[in-house]
């Protein structure tokens, strides 16, 4: 079997996605879990953009010791150096640097003639390899670039050192055909090309990322990158838990092509960075989408029931799916709910355990049977929640409303950044716009909201609600998240986590590094 090495870039360009902001506890959380769905390469941000940034990527290249974890960089000295200081104490710490090969690239965006770009690309990844012991070398927008002039930049960067050329298909342009074909042009004409391997990198912005990265395969490529749930920058990238799938599900087909993933870690991944991100799975979505192992019509159901195969190519099995144990409630002691951590995959500290087990004894009360997903919300909060950094603090509220004449009113208790308790009310159209509406009269920053959804996670009355936000905060997009049993407490806690984000993203006093 050929293995195909897997590039993750969740955490750099997943993040570039439209009012994601992961901070630091949830990176690291999101890193753990990207190691154990078994990925080859990680890259942990782009240690140059941002101090916050830097320190995720110096945490988690600390931290992650069975994963190669890079970080971005432009061709750009500075931006190689600050990478550098993030990664150096990884275990197989690897440069990423780009630079733009196509003439629409080269001409408008970095005003370079190509032959200034092959020199810069050049230097730089000598540059890179004077501290790291990998450089992968990206030709940003390399779909839309001329092949002969692709063919002799590569040739070159791969003597100046780069262990890896990767082709990013940047604005998700290129067809399947198409692409494998510059795959198998690079092959045949660049002599030392055998020396490295070939990375492919598609955007979905024509929903083809994953077809056109399996064509890559079929054509030499040897590292695919992509990101889970296929999050990233406009319609995102090749969804890696489809590509995995594919390649198994097909074997027949793709053989002698395979990666290490460990399939059934796919809905943990799934879930987790769905939870993180805010950006929800669509129901319908392959593999991971709540639909995905649904079978509604009659005949189908009838197929399903005689021979599961007659409609079901993928076992939920497969990639994790397990249908909900209910099996911890008000009776559960310690032992067991420590148990049940370590079966979702959860490794919290001592400290983090009891919290997490008052939290579960608390729903218990007014929640009969505490399922998986519960278990993994509330886990989730705890472990990737910070202390000690200055917000908005939710101490109560209120609402008055009804069907008939009356406007909903919302009284809302907050305890601010620094420290004072404050009270307001403002009235809405329903509840929810009621304690927005109050929110905003409390909250010093300016803010908008662009965004609001409500899930429950699970069925049942009792089941806990889940709701995203995003708003901009002083004209920059974040996003929150917040569950509560009640629909309403999940709206306001989802509310203020998105705040606070901005707040603490946009503080000029904040701690260097510390997260929001
Ligand atoms: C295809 C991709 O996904 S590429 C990665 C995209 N991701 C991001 O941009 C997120 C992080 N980016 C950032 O935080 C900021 O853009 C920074 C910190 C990197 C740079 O910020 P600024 O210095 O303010 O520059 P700004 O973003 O406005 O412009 C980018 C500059 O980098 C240059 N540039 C772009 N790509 C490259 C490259 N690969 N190598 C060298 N220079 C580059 C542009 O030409 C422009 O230069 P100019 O200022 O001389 O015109
Ligand atoms: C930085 C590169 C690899 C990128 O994300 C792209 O070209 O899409
Ligand atoms: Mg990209």
């Amino acid at each position: 079997m050929a293995h195909v090495k897997i590039f993750d870039t969740t955490l750099r360009d997943g993040e570039q996605s439209p009012g994601v902001n992961l901070n630091r506890p949830e990176k690291l959380e999101i890193a753990k879990q990207l190691e154990r769905f078994g990925v080859d390469v990680m890259e942990a941000g782009f240690p140059a953009s941002s101090q916050g940034d830097f320190e995720s990527v110096r945490e988690i290249a600390n931290t992650i010791k069975n994963v190669s974890v890079t970080g971005l960089a432009r061709a750009v000295k500075s931006d190689i150096d600050t990478a550098w200081e993030a990664l150096k104490n990884g275990t197989d710490p690897r440069l990423h640097v780009f630079i733009a090969t196509s003439p629409i690239h080269m001409t408008h965006k970095l005003k370079k003639t190509p032959e200034e770009v092959i020199d810069k690309a050049v230097e730089m990844v000598t540059y890179g390899r004077t501290m790291f012991p990998k450089v992968e070398w990206s030709a940003e927008d390399a779909s839309r670039s001329d092949l002969e002039f692709l063919a002799r930049i590569i040739e070159k960067v791969i003597d100046a050192g780069a262990t890896v050329i990767n082709l990013p298909d940047t604005v998700g342009y290129t067809t399947p055909y198409e692409y494998g074909q510059m795959f198998k042009y690079i092959k045949q004409n660049v002599p030392n090309i055998e020396n490295v391997d070939l990375s492919a990198h598609c955007h979905d912005d024509l929903g083809m990322a994953v077809a056109n990265s399996i064509s890559a395969i079929e054509n030499g490529a040897t590292q695919i990158e992509g990101t889970i749930n296929g999050i990233g920058e406009r319609a995102g990238n090749a969804a890696l838990e489809e590509l995995a799938v594919a390649l198994k599900i097909r074997q027949d087909y793709y053989a002698p092509h395979e990666t290490r993933l460990v399939l059934n870690e796919i809905k943990r991944t799934s879930d987790l960075v769905s939870k993180l991100t805010g950006m929800q799975v669509p129901r319908n979505k392959a593999v991971v989408g709540q639909n995905a192992f649904a079978h509604e019509s009659g005949i189908h159901q009838d197929g399903v029931l005689k021979h599961a195969q007659t409609y079901e190519i993928i076992t939920p099995e497969m990639v994790g799916v397990k249908s909900n144990s209910l099996v911890m409630g008000k009776h559960s002691g310690k032992h067991a709910f420590k148990d049940k951590l370590k079966q979702i995959g959860y490794d919290l500290s001592d400290e983090k355990v009891m919290e997490a087990f008052t939290e579960f004894k608390k729903l218990t009360d007014s929640k009969k049977e505490v399922t998986d997903d519960d278990l993994f919300t509330i886990l989730t909060e705890i472990q990737t929640q910070t202390a000690d950094v200055k917000k908005y603090i939710l101490s109560g509220f209120q609402v008055e409303y009804g069907t008939s004449s009356n406007q909903p009113t919302a009284t809302v208790q907050l305890t601010k950044p620094d420290h004072t308790e404050i009270e307001s009310s403002a009235a809405g159209k329903g509840a929810v716009e009621a304690l927005f509406n109050t929110l905003d009269t409390m909250i010093e920053e300016d803010v908008h909201l662009t965004d609001f959804s409500l899930s429950s996670i699970g069925s049942g009355r009792d089941a806990l609600a889940q709701s995203n936000v995003k708003l901009t905060v002083n004209g920059v997009e974040f996003s929150g998240r917040g569950s509560s049993q009640d629909v309403l407490e999940a709206a306001v806690k989802a509310f203020l986590n998105a705040v606070n984000r901005g707040f603490y993203h946009q503080e000029p006093v904040k701690a260097q590094g510390a997260s929001y």
